[in-house]
Parts: C-alpha cells; sequence; structure tokens
C-alpha cells in the first residue's frame, strides 16, 4: 500500500506552510510533508458582507495569506519557494460568521451561540505554485474549501466559564479546539474532524492527486470545474519515474481537453524556468481510439544529467564578465561581445545563447541584454552580487567537485588531489597561499553574506544585547547589519589576521555608516573578546568535533548567564534530506557536517546554552540563537 505518493510529489519542492496553526503544521508534519514554516502577516480583515457564502471569504483569505507569503519570500527573503499553502478556519452559526475570540467575553458570547445547536466549520484552502520570471513573481492558485457539522451539546453557565478559563479557546475559531477539551463539548461531528482542527487533510490530498496526476481522457469528461477528481485512495498513484510534476502542464492539458480541442499530436510544452526543456507530451491514439499519455518524460532526471552544463556556462560567462557588458539595458551583438572578451565570435555566441536559454539574458533582433535577475545578481559590482561566488564555485568548488568519486570512495576531502600541495584552509599557511586566492575567497563569503545578513540579523529580536563578537565575520556584512537594525549595538568582527588586513576594500561608505570594529586573532589560539552574544556564521558546518569542542567550550566559559550564542547555518530537515543545497555541500567533504535543527539544540545544550530557538529564514542561512543558562538553571 502506498499512503504518501502524493506527499512524494512535493519532495524536491520547497513547500512553504504559511500558518502560525501549530495544529496545521502538526497535521502536515506527521503525514511526511517537508516544509517551511512562514506564517502570514496578513490581517484576516476581508469585508465579510461582501461573500454571497461564508466559505468564499474563508477561501479568499487562505489565498490572501499564502500570497502574502509567496510575495514576502519572493521580495524581502529574495528566494521563491515553489509552493506556498494557506489555509483559513471559520465557524459559521446561522448567518454569523465566528473567528477567534478577542477575548473572554467575546469568548462567551460565541460558545453560547454554539451551545446546544448544530454549527459548520469550514477551512478554505489554497495552495500556490510560485516562480519566478525575470525577477517577477508568477502564481497559480489552487482553492479548495471543506465543511463539517458540529453539534455541541447544551452549555451550563459554570462549565462554559470553566472552559474559557482554561485559556483553550483564545487561539481558535469559534472559541473551541475540538481535539482537547472542547471535545467534551462536542455531541456528533459529520464530516472531516481534521477539517475542524485546521486542515482538510483528506481534502487537500485529492486536490494534489488532481494537479499532479493527470486524469485520463475518460476521467477529464466526467470531472465538473470544481469538483474533487474520483481518487478514492491513493493507492493507484505510483511514484515512480514519471515527472508529472509540473502542475501547470496538467493544467493545460485539461484546459486542451475541456475546450474540447483535439489532443492528436497535440503538445503540451511545460511553463517551467531554466534551459532544459526537451519535455512534451504528446497524446496519442491506442488502438481502441482513446487518446492516452505515453510514458512519462523523466525531466527532473534529464535536468540533473545536463545540470553541470548549465553551471559551467554561469560560470563562464561570469568570469568573462558577460554580464557586466550586458549591464543597464546595455544591448550587443555577439560580435562586440566576442571583440570585448576577446574570445572567438562562434564561441561567443553559443555562450550567450546558453545564458539566453537559461533565462540569463535576453535575445531580440538587435542582439542580447542582461534580464533583470542578471543585472541584480550577476554584474560584478551590484550590491548582491553572487559573482564572487560564481567565481569562487567556478575556480575552487568545480575542481573539488571533479574528485568526486574518489571523495566518496576515500571519505575524505580532495583538496590534495584537486589543488597539489594546499592546505585545507585557505588562510592556515598565510606564506602559501596567494593574496589573490584569499581575496577570492573572501569576496565570494562577502556576496554569500550580502545575500543572507538582512534575514540573519534580523531572524530573532536582539534589542536585549549591547555587544556583539561575530566569530569568522570576515568583511563584516552582517556585522554592518546587525550595527543597522540595532543602532545601539557595538559589533566587533574577530576574524584571522590575513583577514583582518584585507578587509578594508569591502566596506560599506558613506556617512550613515556606523562603524563596526575589527579585531584580528583566532578563535582557537586567542582570547576572545567580551561580548554578550557571540555569533559564528557559517563555520561550525566546516569544523570536525575536537574543533567544535575547543570553540564552544571557550564560548561558553567566557558567555555569563544571558548572554548568548547566535549560529548562521542551513537547518537541515531531520531526516537530512532537505534542503538539497545543504546536503549537496555535505559532498565536499569537509571534516564537518551540516546538522539538523534537533542536532543544534543538542549541540547548544551540550556547552551550556539552554532555550534553543530556531528560525528558518526562507534565505540560504537560517538562524539558531541560545541563551547561556543562569546559575538557576
Ligand atoms: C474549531 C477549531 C479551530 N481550531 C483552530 C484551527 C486554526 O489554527 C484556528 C483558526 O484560525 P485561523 O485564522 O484559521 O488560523 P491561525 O490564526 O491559527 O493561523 P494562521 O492564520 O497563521 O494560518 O482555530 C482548532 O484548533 N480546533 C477547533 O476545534
Amino acid at each position: 500500500m502506498a499512503l504518501k505518493p502524493v506527499i512524494g510529489k512535493l519532495v524536491s519542492k520547497r513547500v512553504v506552510l504559511a500558518s502560525a496553526s501549530p495544529r496545521r503544521q502538526e497535521i502536515l508534519a506527521n503525514v511526511g510533508l517537508r516544509f517551511e514554516v512562514v506564517p502570514s502577516w496578513f490581517k484576516e480583515t476581508l469585508e465579510k458582507s461582501s461573500f454571497a457564502v461564508p466559505y468564499e471569504y474563508a477561501i479568499e483569505t487562505a489565498k490572501q495569506k499564502a500570497l502574502e507569503v509567496a510575495n514576502r519570500m519572493h521580495l524581502k527573503h529574495l528566494r521563491t519557494p515553489d509552493i506556498v499553502i494557506g489555509a483559513d478556519t471559520i465557524v459559521t452559526v446561522g448567518k454569523q460568521i465566528l473567528e477567534k475570540p478577542v477575548d473572554k467575553q467575546d469568548a462567551y458570547k460565541m460558545l453560547s451561540s454554539l451551545s446546544g445547536k448544530e454549527h459548520s466549520v469550514f477551512t478554505g484552502v489554497a495552495i500556490v505554485h510560485c516562480s519566478s520570471k525575470d525577477n517577477r513573481l508568477e502564481t497559480e492558485v489552487t482553492d479548495f474549501y471543506e465543511e463539517t457539522k458540529v453539534k455541541f451539546a447544551e452549555l451550563s453557565e459554570e462549565l462554559l466559564w470553566e472552559y474559557i478559563h482554561s485559556g483553550e479557546p483564545m487561539d481558535k475559531a469559534g472559541g473551541y479546539g475540538i481535539q482537547a477539551l472542547g471535545g467534551m463539548l462536542v455531541e456528533y461531528v459529520h464530516g472531516d474532524f481534521l477539517n475542524v482542527v485546521g486542515f482538510p487533510l483528506n481534502h487537500f490530498c485529492k486536490k494534489l492527486a488532481e494537479l499532479y496526476y493527470p486524469p485520463l481522457k475518460h476521467t477529464i469528461q466526467h470531472v465538473k470545474h470544481d469538483s474533487i477528481p474520483s481518487v478514492e485512495t491513493f493507492e493507484n498513484l505510483s511514484d515512480g519515474e514519471s515527472d508529472s510534476s509540473n502542475p501547470m502542464q496538467h493544467k493545460s492539458a485539461n484546459k486542451l481537453e475541456r475546450n474540447g480541442v483535439p489532443l492528436s499530436g497535440a503538445i503540451h510544452t511545460p511553463v517551467n524556468s531554466g534551459s532544459i526543456q526537451p519535455v512534451c507530451t504528446v497524446a496519442v491514439e491506442n488502438q481502441s481510439g482513446v487518446m492516452e499519455y505515453p510514458a512519462k518524460f523523466p525531466s527532473k532526471i534529464v535536468e540533473l544529467m545536463d545540470g553541470f552544463r548549465a553551471s559551467k556556462a554561469l560560470f563562464v560567462a561570469s568570469k568573462l564578465k558577460v554580464f557586466d557588458l550586458l549591464k543597464d539595458k546595455c544591448i550587443l551583438k555577439p560580435v562586440d561581445v566576442a571583440n570585448k572578451i576577446e574570445a572567438s565570435v562562434c564561441g561567443t555566441e553559443r555562450l550567450l545563447d546558453a545564458c539566453a536559454s537559461l533565462g540569463l539574458l535576453e535575445k531580440t533582433h538587435q542582439g542580447y541584454s542582461n534580464t533583470d535577475s542578471a543585472n541584480t545578481y550577476l554584474v560584478s559590482d551590484r550590491e548582491y552580487s553572487l559573482h564572487g561566488y560564481i567565481i569562487h564555485s567556478n575556480d575552487r568548488l568545480w575542481h573539488l567537485f571533479t574528485h568526486l568519486e574518489v571523495a566518496v570512495k576515500e571519505g575524505t576531502m580532495q583538496t590534495h588531489q584537486a589543488f597539489g600541495k594546499e592546505t585545507e584552509d585557505l588562510f592556515q599557511d598565510s606564506s602559501y597561499h596567494s593574496v589573490e586566492a584569499k581575496q577570492r575567497f573572501m569576496t565570494a563569503m562577502h556576496s554569500i553574506a550580502k545575500l543572507t545578513a538582512r534575514d540573519v540579523a534580523t531572524a530573532f529580536d536582539l534589542s536585549q544585547f549591547r555587544s556583539v563578537c561575530d566569530l569568522g565575520g570576515c568583511t563584516g556584512v552582517l556585522a554592518h547589519e546587525l550595527v543597522q537594525k540595532n543602532p545601539n549595538l557595538n559589533v566587533t568582527v574577530f576574524d584571522l589576521p590575513d583577514v583582518i588586513a584585507n578587509v578594508s576594500c569591502f566596506q560599506p561608505s558613506g556617512q550613515h555608516i556606523t562603524p563596526v570594529a575589527f579585531t584580528a586573532g583566532d578563535f582557537f589560539k586567542d582570547n576572545l573578546p567580551e561580548a554578550d552574544l557571540y555569533i559564528l556564521s557559517l563555520i561550525l558546518h566546516d569544523l570536525n568535533d575536537e574543533k567544535i569542542h575547543i570553540l564552544l567550550s571557550k564560548i561558553s566559559a567566557i558567555c555569563k548567564p544571558g548572554s548568548a550564542l547566535l549560529l548562521a547555518e542551513i537547518v537541515l530537515d531531520e531526516e537530512k534530506t532537505h534542503p538539497p543545497r545543504a546536503v549537496l555541500q555535505s559532498l565536499s567533504m569537509t571534516e564537518g557536517k551540516q546538522r539538523s535543527g534537533s542536532e543544534y539544540k543538542q549541540l547548544l545544550e551540550k556547552y551550556g546554552f539552554t532555550n534553543v530557538q530556531i528560525k528558518i529564514t526562507g534565505n540560504v542561512l537560517d538562524a539558531i540563537l541560545g541563551f547561556k543558562k543562569t546559575s538557576a538553571h
């Protein structure tokens, strides 16, 4: 029996639950869905009277919750999720819509209106598929609702108040929680119990099935536009090689059918970004004259198979500064680009076409120009340029990864094989490594820090701290971001002498820049500057247990009770398969490792940090904060 094929369709996607409701998180986590939680900031203030029926209000609120998160993640966090799920639960009795009570009196009013009566619980759900085109967010919304009828027993005043004083009603629609004490008030439930708790799981899975498994022709003909497909169980859905994972693709398939356009020979090109688009599903007629889809094209695998070509095209175009040449609406012909980058015309033209196919350049009859996202992230002198990290990927990581097979067999990092006698740490042997190599590394770290600093700096309220020391803080990007957000903070960056000697060219300029202090030293050997908040950003995942022990013992010893340690790392999910970026980074075989949330928590607790909080930021780095135990602990 395959219980999870539909949920499995979401495994490789960045799924975000736009809800602070612990019940929704639990329901979805319990079925093995992996997702990030980004609570929506959408205020539930839509005018109820403008909706003909109550469930339309719940659906619209759910949709707005999800769209707010999708937009925020796209704009603020520079990271577009694949799918955002929003939900809204309301209780209706007569014509009244009940949401969460604002206070105890309100809870009393709500619960009394439910006493002895049957009411409906509606949950509206929105599944928003997101994609980014030329830096613009594109969304496809699928929504639905579920209704469950609940009947309350007659509630005495005493019982009502006892229940209200339990505190349970306050964060729940209608002022009760059927899953806990509120269950005692209920005489019967007709419909999906989980729908009352906040998420109609069964209907959700059916919706996913509808989206991810294209119905065959005969099915489509009987499906009314808004009804649930006839998937009674999910056993018949296999999760093999097929790539029906692109919901847009199926939408267009459905549309073609519904519109009555003959399918024979119809080519459904999936709406997908990226270069590798050989995917087309051609419906063919079988012997009995029924239109069928042939075996599905393994687009995911083909994409992975060809991925190295795409990466290398990006690397080479960056290295040859193609995006610098084409910045700010500059349009050039291949021959002009070739002249400027001192390359062959035919080679340049192929590279430019490759970049255009990858969505990095725009090609018109006048020539080639940068797309918006190339202007923002690929031009080397732009504030959020990833150029430095791309060059690091090309010049260092690429070589390392060509030795992956040996690395896997031996379980060791292949720096020697890839780079000759170089030591593993660029900054360890200052006489050996070129200034250029160190600068390149610092530029790479600088560009990643630029992308992540804001989300790390604002992941937690740090206003209680006065002094911060960013250990291994490199060019000070996070330090500057912290001072900007918390002007009263004194921030020191502590890093190796070779790093500190080179930071000046990375400093922001302008009269409103609050200074950050830079101190040279080795955090393994030297005394650490005093601070009430220490930061380790992208440090621990590269260190072995012994080094971590030395460093965390040292920080723990210097921290006074109430001081804290903030880690910025990618937090893996508990199964350690997501996000792929962290998992793939592990293949570098550094002596360290990537950790899950519970592992970071355990690690901090081991060194005397308590009340550990983890914030999945939606950006490339997540944040983990732990407080040094007070003596009372
Ligand atoms: C009726 C009922 C509702 N509820 C909960 C489900 C929802 O969390 C809540 C209704 O409020 P919602 O506004 O739907 O959700 P929320 O505010 O908790 O979270 P978010 O807006 O971030 O998604 O009431 C129960 O837990 N048990 C119940 O029996």
